[in-house]
């Protein structure tokens, strides 16, 4: 007979998302199950943000090497990828998430290993590597926060390749020879340009008419400028109609007849869940819908009498694919279960407490117990930043996007290169600020930062765009001179009265 296990709460999945809902709950006192197929911790540790955004650190540190001839002296940089490749093993821990178990087991989670999937509405049914079951039975909640697994197009050849996927990328142990990336998205940029640092020859191939489709033009285009001169092949709105491997490597066909060689080739056109492995049937959920569907509340069924509401957090959702956004989600999940559990559990403590917690996998902020029932979450000032050189920072929505909701839009743009500081930073200064105003509102219902630190430049931009800040207060703001948030005052100046 397979083993049952009555718990308060299940969570399936333990990326970012559900380590903290877990994390929260078990500060709170319930008796929480965490599960876990790969590694505790998820994407963003091993896979995702951290090794990423340490090669486009150790990228960074060679163009800045390349730009000190004219500006500083003499450089002869000279790249060597195995320091890059030992900082990843480093960062994940060799993939190894031993601690990230250890750091959920102190907040008070049971941690399983094994694929999990619904085979109740108040039942998860646990299939370990070794084809064992067990189930675990949740009196109060189930969360589902599995996350999301690389697309890989309907390309002709392309399933029967072997290519990477950003997974492999990450795990590279030296910079191929030439790489071709089929996407040009935030996973096919960043990994391109840091790969191309590294001296790989770089083609990138991206279906869309210009890079990073869903954000600005101007961002599209300007990255389109900076990566050819940095020696990127681009090619954009001309799709792959075919991928063969062969003892030399890779060989792709476009639309237009370009025929394409690589040593590489990165498959990053996206990612998404697959309702349908996860049992959802048994809630009434279409197993076919391309996430999992949430109210703001996240929940994906309500408590009923005796029955457990579902929740579900992070990628799997489908509102967005960021850390920040998961362990978002997970606050407002944690809140909302709470709440309908009328505050906690025995031992619990709703509403603020800090558990004692080491420190977290980067990209996570655990510890605070959210009060119940209080939050809903709002996607109107989702922040998203790029890390390519320039930095695409972008906050809520963009031009054509408010245009299509009919807001009465009025926008303004100035230059990074021409301010103040770009001119004193010179080489390597390309960006611009854009806004995008509600001029009903008389708020910001949108803006973009690119440049040096446009990540950072961004952060004021969210906190205008979160807090629907007037914009007459954002004019009487003071920006620091010499800056680059200072473009922001400009960009505002544009917009005009
Ligand atoms: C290359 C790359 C770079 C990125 N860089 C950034 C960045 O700079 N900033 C940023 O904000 N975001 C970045 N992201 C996105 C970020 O990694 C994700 O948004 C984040 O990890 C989502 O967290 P999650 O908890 O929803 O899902 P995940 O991190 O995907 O975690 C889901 C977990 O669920 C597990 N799982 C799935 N199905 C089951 C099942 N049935 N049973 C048990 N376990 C299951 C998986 O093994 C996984 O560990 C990046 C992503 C990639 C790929
Ligand atoms: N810095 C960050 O926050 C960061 C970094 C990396 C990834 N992520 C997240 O991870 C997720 C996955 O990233 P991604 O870059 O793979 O996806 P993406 O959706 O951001 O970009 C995929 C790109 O591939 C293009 N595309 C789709 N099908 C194609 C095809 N057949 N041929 C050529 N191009 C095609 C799309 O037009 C798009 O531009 C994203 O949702 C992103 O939010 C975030």
């Amino acid at each position: 007979m397979t083993a049952q296990t009555l718990v308060d709460a299940v969570v399936v999945g333990l990326g970012p998302g559900g380590e903290e809902t877990a994390g929260l709950l078990g500060e709170a006192g319930w008796d929480v199950a965490g599960v876990e197929a790969r590694l505790v911790g998820g994407e963003c540790p091993y896979w995702g943000c951290v090794p990423s955004k340490t090669m486009v650190r150790a990228a960074g540190l060679l163009a800045d090497g390349r730009r000190i001839p004219g500006m500083a002296g003499t450089a002869m940089v000279h790249p060597e990828y195995g320091p890059v490749a030992r900082a990843v093993r480093r960062a994940t821990a060799g993939w190894d998430d031993t601690a990230a178990v250890e750091r959920l087991t102190v907040r008070g989670v049971r941690v399983l290993r094994g694929t999990g999937r619904l085979t109740g509405r108040d039942e998860v049914t646990v299939t370990g590597s070794d084809g064992r079951e067990s189930v675990l039975r949740a009196s109060r909640a189930i969360v589902l926060a599995v996350g999301g697994e690389p697309v890989v197009p309907a390309v002709p050849g392309l399933a029967a390749t072997p290519f990477w996927t950003s997974r492999e990328a990450v795990e590279a142990t030296a910079a191929p020879e030439s790489l071709l990336v089929l996407g040009g998205g935030s996973v096919g940029l960043e990994i391109g340009q840091a790969f191309g640092r590294f001296g790989t020859a770089v083609a990138v191939v991206e279906g869309a008419s210009r890079l990073l489709p869903r954000e600005e033009p101007e961002a599209g285009d300007l990255l389109m400028r900076v990566l050819t001169e940095d020696g990127l092949e681009v090619h954009t709105g001309n799709p792959l109609t075919g991928v063969d491997h062969g003892p030399k490597g890779f060989t792709a066909w476009c639309e237009r007849g370009e025929r394409l060689t690589a040593e590489r080739l990165l498959v990053a056109v996206g990612r998404r869940v697959d309702p349908s492995r996860l049992g959802v049937g048994v809630l009434d959920v279409d197993p076919d819908v391309p996430a999992l569907p949430v109210d703001d509340r996240m929940r994906v069924v309500p408590p009923a009498r005796g029955v457990p509401g579902v929740w579900a957090v992070g990628d799997a959702t489908g509102r967005g694919a960021y850390t920040h956004l998961a362990v978002r989600q997970a606050s407002v999940a944690v809140g909302d279960i709470l709440g309908a559990a009328g505050g906690g559990v025995a031992g619990g403590e709703a509403g603020g407490a800090r558990g004692e917690v080491p420190e977290a996998v980067p990209g996570t902020v655990p510890g605070v117990v959210p009060a119940a029932g209080r939050s809903r979450a709002e996607y109107h000032a989702v922040p998203r930043v790029t890390f390519t050189d320039p930095e695409i920072g972008a906050v809520g929505r963009t031009e054509a996007e408010a245009r299509e909701r009919g807001l009465p839009v009025r926008t303004g743009l100035a230059d990074v290169a021409t301010s103040a500081r770009g001119r004193i930073h010179r080489v390597g200064n390309a960006g611009f600020v854009k806004l995008v105003a509600d001029t009903d509102e008389g708020v910001l219902v949108g803006a973009t930062a690119a440049g040096p630190c446009g990540g950072e430049v961004l952060g004021a931009l969210t906190v205008a765009v979160h807090a629907r800040v007037p914009l007459e207060t954002l004019r009487a703001t003071v920006w620091a001179y010499p800056t680059f948030h200072r473009v922001i005052g400009a960009a505002l100046e544009d917009l005009g009265p």
